[in-house]
């Protein structure tokens, strides 16, 4: 294993080497040794310190431990600081990698502003990219510019990429589409237990897709013969099912009724979005939208997705549990309106901003003030509804301030079979949570927390909210492989630590 490694790294440093077009003795002189060293180096038949390969790097103007980016990513927190300042809202990641799968109803160029840098988003694009469509980032790397080729090549998709993200889903709509046949990857995401993508498939045969799942792959196929007799009525009031019938009913050719729809902030972005596409919807922000398709869209248009009301609610939460005053500026307010109500009866002690709009043009955003308080538990139990109620992804947030507050609160995650089980992972950091059922946890504050390593739940919300613990313990925490982290959130240790957080990036190689 350990020969293995030098390999590898002797590797990388000749391809940094290579690449800035020095020789062998040259990486020799710079570094002060002989060029056979430096042979043995490359060719993994030397031990090497860090040092060595700091200097390397150093010299060769190459992120050489870079190699290490590879491995998985762990955070070492500094905890019990406060926070202070003003920190800014991200994009969303539920916005942004619908409307990249969007991107595919256009023949046209499509520009989005201020693209959440985030994992997520790197797996979509890395799909797109295998099949054909040209993504880049551009204006220092914050906005993305997509280009969809004339023919795509399913067959050459990245199923890695693809399996990791459960988003790859709201391929079916625009590629009904564009294709009799096709084949696409089981769709992964966050490990919240079964997560059922039915609702899917049957508002989708209303447009002629019939799926059959075989071993990992989805086999679609479309009769052009079918189109919607009737209202498609969801099943489910789910956000990607909701924007898997709205991108299907973009491009059919005649107007398409949907009941049930979410009229979640993703899917508020993706409506906006398709009227830039030409697609007129109505009914925005309510359940029932109206569709009028446009067969064929070539359009070069340009949008900004709207920031990230979980974001807001995960920063406001790092504040409560580290009794701190911070400033969360571009919060979506008509999507956090809810949490906030419930958090002031708590006893929340905060100030919000005139309205602004964000550069959608469309959602309502606040700047918004948070500051210490003594807070109560709710007297009624925390649980989740579709817009307009208390968002699913908001409620791991609870509990940690739950934790932090005086006496008891029972949250009751009815939807995900998983997520509430690893609010439990909160004990080990000093909280009093009691499972009652995989959808019920009480939890009992006020805490006094402690710091402890481990590894980061395989969920991406119950995982930040670990982290906002370990902020809130004195001393040095540990949490171990944060990808599920870095799958939702851009710099968010650098972030945190910009409002006086003390979290040090550090990587396995
Ligand atoms: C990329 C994206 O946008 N992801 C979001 C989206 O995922 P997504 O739309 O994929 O959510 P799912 O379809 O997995 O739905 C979540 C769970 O809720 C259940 N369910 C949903 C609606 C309903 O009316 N009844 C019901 O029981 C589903 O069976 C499932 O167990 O919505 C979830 C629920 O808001 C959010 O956690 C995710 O962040
Ligand atoms: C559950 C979530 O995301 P996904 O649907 O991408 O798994 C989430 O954002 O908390």
């Amino acid at each position: 294993m350990a020969d293995d490694y030098l390999v590898r790294i002797g590797r990388l440093i000749r391809d940094a080497r290579q690449h800035r077009g020095w020789t062998q003795t040259q990486l020799a002189d710079a570094l002060g040794t002989s060029q056979s060293a430096v042979n043995r180096i490359e060719r993994g038949n030397q031990n090497i310190s860090l040092e060595m390969i700091a200097r390397i790097g150093e010299a060769l103007d190459s992120e050489i431990i870079s190699l290490g980016y590879a491995g998985p990513m762990h955070l070492r927190v500094v905890g019990g600081r406060q926070l202070s300042g003003s920190i800014d809202v991200k994009t969303s990641k539920n916005a942004c990698v619908a409307l990249l799968c969007a991107t595919l109803l256009n023949a046209g160029k499509t520009t989005l502003r201020r693209v959440a840098r985030i994992e997520e988003v790197y797996r979509i694009l890395e799909v797109l990219g295998s099949i054909g469509v040209r993504t880049r980032w551009i204006n220092n790397g914050s906005d993305l510019e997509i280009v969809p080729p004339a023919e795509l090549n399913l067959e050459a998709m990245d199923t890695e990429a693809a399996r990791r993200t459960r988003s790859v889903i709201m391929f079916l709509g625009p590629l009904l589409h564009r294709m009799d046949h096709f084949k696409l990857p089981y769709a992964g995401g966050c490990d919240l237990g079964t997560r059922t993508v039915t609702p899917h498939m049957t508002a989708l045969r209303h447009f002629g897709l019939e799926i059959t799942a075989t071993d990992g792959t989805y086999l679609a196929e479309v009769d052009r013969s079918v189109e919607p007799k009737r209202a498609i009525v969801l099943t489910e009031r789910g956000d990607t099912v909701t924007e898997n019938a709205l991108l299907a009913a973009a491009r059919h050719d005649g107007v398409t009724v949907i009941r049930n729809a979410s009229s979640n902030y993703m899917v508020q972005d993706l409506c906006f979005f398709l009227e830039e596409l030409g697609v007129k919807v109505e009914g925005v922000g309510t359940t029932t939208l109206t569709v009028h398709g446009v067969t064929h869209i070539d359009r070069d248009v340009d949008y900004a997705p709207s920031e990230d009301p979980v974001e807001a609610m995960s920063l406001l939460a790092a504040a409560v549990v580290t009794e701190s005053e911070l400033t969360i500026r571009r919060v979506p307010v008509e999507f956090l309106e809810i949490e906030l109500a419930v958090l002031e009866e708590m006893g929340l002690d905060h100030e919000r901003s005139t309205e602004y709009a964000a550069d959608n043009g469309r959602t309502r955003l606040i700047d918004l003030t948070v500051r210490p308080s003594k807070l109560q538990a709710p007297i009624d139990k925390i649980h989740p509804m579709p817009f307009p109620g208390l968002n699913i992804d908001n409620v791991p947030f609870f509990a940690a301030i739950a934790a932090s507050a005086q006496g008891q609160t029972l949250i009751h995650d009815w939807v995900y079979d998983n997520r509430a089980i690893y609010l439990t992972d909160l004990n080990r950091l000093g909280a009093q949570v009691k499972l009652l059922d995989p959808h019920r946890v009480l939890v009992d504050g006020p805490t006094r927390w402690r710091s402890s390593e481990m590894m980061c739940p395989p969920a991406l919300r119950p995982a930040v909210v670990v982290l906002l613990a370990m902020m809130a313990a004195e001393g040095t925490s540990v949490l171990r492989n944060v990808y599920v982290i870095n799958r939702g959130y851009e710099d968010l240790a650098e972030r945190l630590n910009s409002i006086g957080a003390q979290i040090e990036i550090f990587r396995d190689i």
